[in-house]
């Protein structure tokens, strides 16, 4: 079932300088604090960081479902599924009529607990056909063989049956190919993944990652892959975004990012995945320290109190310059401050992390 798509230059999702915070009791939370990426039409980019740095909440404001007392305070998210004007998502209401056209119809979202995401109440076959008439204009009976062929589509068996099952009596991969299944019954343009296999087993995990992959290429859709795991990043993604403390470090392709990364944080990330064959008493690097929390962020470069490269009096004092490569191409490293010792094309963007 190919889609055609129109195919222009403009990417489907640009996002632009977005800081999203959670103004709490406490303080301040700044979880996204400037974040800008692009999604290409029928490309894959994947967000990747440790646990706390804003993937997360950078994927729900897309979607405007972040949490009180958060609030998106500024940037732009601008969505341009057609050949039309972009229209920017953070102007739009949230519980409002466009943004629940987009969110499911549009755009789609699956999360991490397949589970928690399925209501126990309904079966399967309710909770799919709710959402195919929600955005398609079909009638009951055309919903249902719809939903069948959602099903079959993403390799559940016997998937006529399986429409009178409930969550509970299905497996955790089971569940998250029904969620699928359920975000992709209205052919959106972009899927945003959140974590979708950190909650499976690993030969699940595998499988959940062909089938998504195997769905990106049979619909030409766009996907928004967020993850912890540089092994599943290089399994399924054309682009990547390396998060930090609720800003982007590093964005590259696939290859230039595993093959030339430029942060200090994106080659700690790399030295920390387990290798096939590293040998059995062979230990694995960890990065060393935590993640800050977002409130109590560091002066200068967030990364610095981490990085073995760091340069005292730079590093801890101004914020890092964003350097450009390329159109998908970036870093924010001091390091990188200097045409001689990265050579090429590059320039030094005015911008500030
Ligand atoms: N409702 C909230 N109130 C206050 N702070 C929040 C809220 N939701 C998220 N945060 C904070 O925002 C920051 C970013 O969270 P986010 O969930 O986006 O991280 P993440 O990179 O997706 O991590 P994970 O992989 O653990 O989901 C965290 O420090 C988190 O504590």
């Amino acid at each position: 079932m190919r889609q055609m798509r129109m195919s222009h230059d403009e990417p489907l999702l640009a996002i632009d300088g977005l800081k999203t915070h959670f103004f709490t009791r406490e303080g301040t939370v700044r979880a996204v604090d400037g974040v800008s990426l692009t999604v290409p039409r029928g490309k894959t980019v994947c967000v990747v960081g440790e646990s706390g740095c804003g993937k997360s909440v950078t994927a729900r404001s897309v979607l405007g479902l972040v949490d009180e007392p958060g609030r998106i305070i500024d940037g732009r998210i601008a969505w341009q599924p057609g050949a039309g004007e972009p229209v920017d998502l953070t102007t739009l209401d949230p519980k409002g009529e466009r943004m629940r056209r987009i969110r499911g119809g549009e755009i789609s979202m699956v999360f991490q607990e397949p589970m928690a995401s399925l209501s126990p109440m309904y079966t399967i076959g309710d909770q799919l056909i709710e959402t195919i008439r929600l955005h398609l204009p079909l009638g009951k009976e055309e919903a249902r063989d719809r939903a069948v062929e959602q099903l079959r589509r993403v390799g559940i068996p016997r998937p006529e049956e399986r429409l009178d099952a409930y969550s509970f009596q299905l497996s955790g991969g089971m569940c998250q190919r029904v969620m699928i299944a359920i975000a992709l019954a209205a052919d959106p343009a972009l899927l945003i993944a959140d974590e979708p296999t950190t909650a499976l087993d690993v030969t699940t995990q595998a499988r959940i990652i062909d089938l998504l992959r195997d769905l990106q290429a049979e619909t030409g859709m766009s996907v928004l892959f967020i993850t912890h795991d540089l092994g599943v990043v290089a399994e399924i993604a054309d682009e990547v975004v390396v998060m930090y403390l609720g800003t982007v470090v590093e964005r590259g392709g696939v290859d230039e990012i595993f093959h030339d990364p430029k942060h200090p944080y994106t080659n700690a990330l790399l030295g920390s995945i387990p290798r096939m064959g590293a040998g059995a008493g062979r230990r694995l690097a960890t990065i060393r320290g935590n993640v800050p929390h977002p409130s109590d962020r560091p002066a200068g470069c967030p990364f610095h109190p981490r990085c073995d490269a760091a340069i005292g009096g730079v590093c801890d004092v101004s914020d890092p310059p964003h350097i450009v490569f390329g159109e998908a191409r970036s870093v924010r490293c001091v390091l990188h401050d200097d045409g001689a010792a990265v050579g090429g094309d590059f320039r030094v963007d005015g911008e500030r992390a």
